[in-house]
């Protein structure tokens, strides 16, 4: 008999909701706990996993997840694996879309590796010019985006044929409403999933929990929790990687020094008169403070000669953030509690 295959639609403490790849006497669904091979191997499942389900309970709606299968790539902060592309999505007004903050998400996004969509929500608060000045602004930094209403016209409608068959996830700031495009993009889908639901709800942990919904015309669409100010790049060199008119420059000319951080140093091509510049220098300073007041940090690392903007020398240490770099306040939230999981493993 062929394997049981499903993907990992939502995890909460020490519950897994998968829907199997195809229905079997009708159920779509298995509430599964991870057997206790897995968590030995010290495999975490997530949302977005597709793994083998052993054990299938039939009347009760419930299996265990004895396999992973590979994945393709994994997104922090939430959890989720396999996907496709990230959609940023922004409101036109309340709240405003404030290019700093845009800028945020946006490097986060770039971090991920996968493709990005930018979308402006509440478009029937502001004035066509408006609309169009931040086409025109997202376009100069380097990306294509979407305006649209959830409560005026359609044109919600298409994003559909961008998220076919492909798992999304929808990030951006609090109040923007993305818990209203994903109610729009889904509008069967029922979040109580029968059976399920009552040992689902018994759950412990009562925050938001990430979850993928399906999409009428294939694939899977995701929410995160909503929060205004996402972590910057972990180093200097992510940084300016992640802003498109960087990479634009870089690639049509070259910096005297390999090194350059396209601050003040002689003979950088990267240094303009572009909108998101200032934008660049803030952030580049700000993770050149966090590295530099690491206080244990100072007796250990190298440090080089830098002339500041007055010409005077002074001392800066050669981190290598990645190795150093705190776990944030969120990640160590994350962590679920151990000891409950191993009393449903024993049960298997
Ligand atoms: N005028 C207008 N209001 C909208 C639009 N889209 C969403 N809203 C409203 O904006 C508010 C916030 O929407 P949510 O979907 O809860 O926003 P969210 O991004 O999920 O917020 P968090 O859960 O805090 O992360 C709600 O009152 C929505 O009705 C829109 O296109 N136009
Ligand atoms: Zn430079």
């Amino acid at each position: 008999m062929s394997d049981l295959v499903g993907l990992v639609r939502a995890v909460q403490a020490n519950y897994y909701r998968v829907r199997l790849r195809e229905s079997i006497n009708g159920i779509e669904e298995l509430l599964c706990v991870r057997r206790a091979r897995l968590k030995k191997m010290g495999q975490q499942v997530c949302v977005g996993d597709w793994v083998v389900v052993s054990h299938p309970d039939w009347q009760g709606h419930r299996g265990a997840i004895a396999e992973i299968l590979p994945r393709r790539n994994q997104l922090p902060r939430p959890a989720i694996a396999n996907v496709d592309q990230v959609l940023l999505l922004f409101a036109l007004a309340d709240p405003p879309a404030d290019a700093h903050q845009i800028t945020r998400f946006l490097l986060t996004a770039e971090g991920l590796n996968v493709e990005i969509h930018v979308v402006f929500t509440k478009a029937d608060l502001v004035s066509p010019q408006e609309q169009q000045q931040w086409r025109d602004r997202l376009h100069q930094w380097g990306y294509h985006c979407h305006v649209l209403s959830l409560t005026q016209g359609s044109d919600w409608q298409h994003l559909h044929p961008q998220l076919a068959d492909k798992i999304t996830v929808v990030c951006g700031p609090s109040g923007v409403g993305k818990s209203s495009l994903i109610r729009h993009l889904t509008p069967r889908e029922d979040i109580r999933v029968g059976a399920v639901s009552d040992h689902w709800h018994r759950g412990r942990h009562t925050t938001r929990h990430v979850e993928l919904f399906p999409l009428p015309a294939g694939g899977w669409i995701a929410d995160t929790p909503g929060f205004n100010q996402p972590e910057l790049p972990q180093d200097v060199q992510q940084l300016a990687v992640a802003f498109p008119e960087i990479r634009q420059r870089l690639s049509k000319g070259q910096c005297l020094f390999d090194n350059c951080r396209h601050d003040q140093e002689p003979g950088c091509c990267v240094r303009g008169d572009w909108e998101r510049y200032p934008l660049y220098i803030e952030y580049l300073h700000e993770l050149e403070t966090i590295a530099s007041s690491e206080p244990s940090l100072g007796k250990m690392l190298p440090v080089k000669a830098k002339s500041d903007r007055q010409g005077q020398q002074r001392l800066e240490p050669l981190l290598d953030p990645k190795k150093y770099r705190r776990r944030s306040r969120r990640q160590q939230h994350q962590h679920l509690n151990p000891m409950a999981e191993e009393v449903l493993d024993s049960e298997l």
